[in-house]
């Protein structure tokens, strides 16, 4: 039994639904199919997700539904029925379904904007239900909370509550093709809540791993994961096997086509998840497994993200006092900041944070109170930083490849602000400045994958 998650790039006109059926109806394993809200139909167009935010924001200020906003939602879903010749006045409902949850009550303004955005993968998997049922396959949309699937209450950044796995396996008993929408859970008392960003990702590895499936196919618009963004480097390599620890560092740190936690249920349950192309199908993509087999070279794959600052903190005989460290990360619990590394030396630690809830007000106060409470001699605040993240398990095995990491950034100029070693020992991360990070990126490239080894 497979669990199949197509993206929004993957649903986002009736073309594409049309794919979707053939992939579907082309192996009877694939029992579970995971929809994204539908995405853009080219670089210029607007995401459903993003219109649905546009709609709920515009109620929040002007107390009123604006119509336009409305209807470039509604027509997404119609352009689709219409494409594929749904019958059903499905639109309708959709509609319908749309403006009772912009009128619903907005008192918590981030729940009414989760229940608004949710609609978007809720009404698109009722939507291919419908289409699979007239295309005469045994079809049904699944409701997440009839199914059990329950989260944290915690607005655009659920997680998932472990008895939600016990409630999800009966999935499996069930007859037909079973469509799930992706993105959002309920909480106990039937709150919408939605993941993060991107998280329908994270819905398919739930069910791969409730089910135990045997396969978690994640079908997206590329052939593979390539060894860099292709956006940034021309022609990357296709990565064919990739261990999760590998996938995990590469898609925290930039690499898009894989949400960061989806991993973690497939890993638990040993499930090995499949990166495929919904316009090529029959290309074999990227296989996520837990332990791979062929390496050629230490390094898998240059993942690259923006929006990083970081706190660096120096006091002489920093090693020496006790709880320095504690004391330091309570002050940003306090501002409900949460760190992403630490490099660190005898006499000072850096802390590297996002830089989005990190304003100037807090960075004075913060700033103060360390000098205040930690009686530090110097702190300074750096922006604008990117992080770069050389990684493949290959690196544990081969000396020097920090060494050529370091001179291959030399050489094209990029000053490296910082470096931090993974304790996994499967990654590297550089802290550039973001006006380096493209340079960076490609001298990297060149180094572990145009340039012959040394
Ligand atoms: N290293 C990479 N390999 C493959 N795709 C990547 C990589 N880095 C970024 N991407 C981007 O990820 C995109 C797919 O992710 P996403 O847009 O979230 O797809 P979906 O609509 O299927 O959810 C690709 O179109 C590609 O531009
Ligand atoms: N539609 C949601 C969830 C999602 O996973 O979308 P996509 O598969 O298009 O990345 C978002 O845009 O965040």
């Amino acid at each position: 039994m497979k669990v199949v998650k197509f993206g929004g790039s993957s649903l986002a006109s009736g073309e594409q639904f049309k794919k979707v059926l053939q992939i579907i109806l082309s192996d009877t394993a694939r029992k579970i199919v995971v929809v994204s809200a539908p995405g853009k139909r080219s670089q210029s167009d607007k995401k459903v997700t993003d219109l649905l935010i546009e709609n709920a924001e515009y109620f929040l200020k002007y107390r009123e539904i604006n119509e336009g906003l409305l209807e470039q939602v509604v027509n997404r879903y119609s352009s689709i029925a219409e494409e594929v010749g749904i019958r059903t006045d499905i639109v309708s409902e959709i509609k319908a379904d749309i403006k009772t949850k912009l009128q619903k009550d907005f008192k918590n303004e981030e729940r009414y904007i989760d229940e608004v955005k949710a609609s978007g993968e809720d009404n698109n998997a009722r939507l291919l239900a419908a289409y699979f049922k007239e295309q005469g396959k045994e079809a049904c949309y699944i409701n997440p909370f009839e199914a059990g699937l329950f989260v944290t209450d915690q607005p655009g950044n659920a997680q998932v509550l472990p008895e939600s796995y016990e409630n999800l396996s009966s999935l499996k008993e069930r007859s037909g093709i079973l469509v799930f929408p992706g993105f959002f859970g309920y909480s106990k008392d039937g709150q919408i809540l939605t993941f993060s960003r991107s998280g329908s990702d994270i819905t398919g590895s739930i069910l791969a791993n409730a089910i135990k499936a045997e396969l978690y196919e994640n079908f997206t618009d590329v052939d593979a994961v390539y060894s860099a963004n292709p956006f940034v480097v021309k022609n990357p390599k296709e990565i064919r096997e990739l261990t999760y620890r590998e996938m995990r560092e590469l898609s925290y740190a930039g690499f898009s086509v894989l949400h960061d936690e989806a991993l973690i249920p497939a890993f638990r349950a040993g499930i090995p998840v499949n990166i495929k192309n919904t316009n090529n199908p029959s290309a074999p993509g990227t296989k996520i497994v837990n332990t791979r087999t062929n390496t050629n070279g230490p390094v898998i794959g240059i993942a690259s993200a923006k929006g990083f600052c970081s706190i660096y903190v120096s006091k002489y005989l920093m090693n020496r006092e006790l709880g320095f460290g504690r004391k330091l990360l309570h002050i940003l619990e306090d501002y409900n900041l949460s760190y992403e590394h630490s490099p660190s030396g005898i006499d000072d630690i850096s802390i590297i944070l996002r830089e989005d809830g990190f304003g100037k007000e807090i960075e004075e106060a913060i700033i103060s109170r360390i000098f205040n409470e930690l009686e530090a001699d110097e702190v300074k605040i750096e922006r604008d930083l990117a992080l770069i993240m050389v990684v493949g398990e290959g690196m544990r095995h081969n000396v020097g490849t920090t060494a050529r990491a370091s001179k291959a950034l030399a050489g094209s100029g990029v000053n490296i602000e910082m470096i931090n070693q993974g304790s996994s020992e499967v990654s590297m991360m550089f802290g550039v400045k973001e006006v380096d990070e493209k340079r960076a990126v490609i001298s990297l490239y060149e180094e572990f994958f145009v340039s012959i080894p040394v």
